[in-house]
């Protein structure tokens, strides 16, 4: 709890003095004032967050947490629970989504086990387990306190040591078959939606199996009784190690004036457990895409971001976040690179 507090404790305001002197020469840029869109605000935003006037973005990493779920036994997932394990070894293979996209953005893979089923002893997973997976939120909590607070520092010692290497840009991504189901359940708590509003097909989950899966978030529900108003008990009761872990690193990310990049449905949830801890994380978050799990639109809506890209993924792993990378990069270089109209030599 000591590292947690000291994390939330550090996490201060964007830095408006510089925000405004980088929208002042954004805007004096040859070009027309606003006609780079979101670019521009992009730029602001991370000079806001790191307090400089030419924020670099060129140390870039997606910490990928995999963990499995214990409501996995109550039939809300269309694949088998093996391949969390599977997909893992995937990440240092590289042969992944994310690991592709992230191949292209030139940004490292991080995979962490922060509570996967069973023992998985290979070079390049950093162990971190808490648990074998979490327990069957349908039947009593998915784990105890202690561990969800746990799964957040476990994901700020990863960010921070990571910082400490150098990293500039951070994004989270996760892996754990059948995770959408605590995700749309963190959503329906924080957002009081009936469970079955903000419940998807996920990883391909029969369309016609979706009342199941949105009754066992429901009967999760109503057995924790999460309260709406605490992060880390909606966490320890509906949440997953995995979205415990995603939400470290966003804290961390805020604690020590690095941005993150919050990938889709899954990342988002995370996302809102970070916010109810400390609401001052969210000027830190970069949300990539807008996730075509349902829920992620409300779920976006409740932090208050607006994701950048459009493109009908729903993997998760990170992938949207990577991508999204390459349009953070874009924004720097346009700060970097174009000059301005006094420069040009020209009065406007
Ligand atoms: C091969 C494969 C690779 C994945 N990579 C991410 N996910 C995604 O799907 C899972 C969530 O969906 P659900 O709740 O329906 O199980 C998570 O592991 C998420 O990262 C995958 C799923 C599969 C099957
Ligand atoms: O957007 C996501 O994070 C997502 C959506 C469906 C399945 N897995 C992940």
């Amino acid at each position: 709890m000591d590292l947690l507090n000291q994390t939330v404790k550090k996490i201060g305001k964007l830095d408006d003095e510089i925000m405004e002197k980088t929208r002042k020469r954004v805007d004096n840029l040859i070009k027309p004032i606003g006609s780079l869109g979101k670019l521009e605000d992009i730029v602001v935003k991370l000079s806001g967050i790191t307090k400089k006037p030419f924020p670099k973005v060129d140390n870039k990493a997606v910490i990928v947490f995999a963990a499995d779920h214990g409501v996995y036994e109550e039939g809300v997932a269309a694949y088998p629970q093996e391949v969390t394990v599977i997909q893992t070894l995937n990440f240092v293979k590289g042969v992944t989504g994310v690991c592709a996209l992230a191949k292209q953005a030139r940004a490292d893979v991080i995979p962490v086990d922060i509570g996967i089923k069973e023992d998985v002893k290979e070079e390049g997973i950093i162990n971190r387990k808490i648990k074998y997976g979490t327990d069957n939120m349908a039947k009593g909590p998915a784990m105890s306190r202690e561990e969800a607070i746990k799964s957040i520092e476990v994901g700020i010692e990863i960010a921070e040591k990571e910082i400490k290497k150098g990293r500039n840009l951070l994004a989270t991504g996760e892996m754990g078959i059948c995770n959408t189901t605590p995700s749309s359940a963190i959503v329906s708590v924080i957002g009081g939606y009936a469970p079955i509003e903000v419940t998807g097909k996920g990883a391909n989950y029969p369309e016609d199996k979706l009342l199941h899966k949105a009754s066992v978030i429901k009967r999760a529900i109503e057995i924790n009784k999460p309260d709406p108003e605490d992060g880390i008990d909606i966490l320890s009761k509906v949440g997953g190690l995995e979205i415990g872990g995603m939400a470290g690193v966003m804290l961390a990310g805020a604690a020590n004036r690095v941005p993150v990049v919050v990938d889709g449905f899954i990342s988002t949830a995370a996302a809102l457990i970070a916010y109810k801890i400390e609401p001052k994380v969210k000027d830190y978050l970069i949300p990539s895409h807008f996730s075509a799990e349902k829920g992620a639109i409300k779920g976006s809506k409740l932090l208050g971001l607006r994701p950048m890209l459009d493109m009908d993924m729903r993997l998760g792993e990170g992938s949207g976040a990577v991508l999204a990378f390459n349009i953070v990069e874009a924004a720097v270089y346009m700060n970097n690179e174009m000059i301005t109209f006094e420069e040009a030599g020209i009065n406007v």
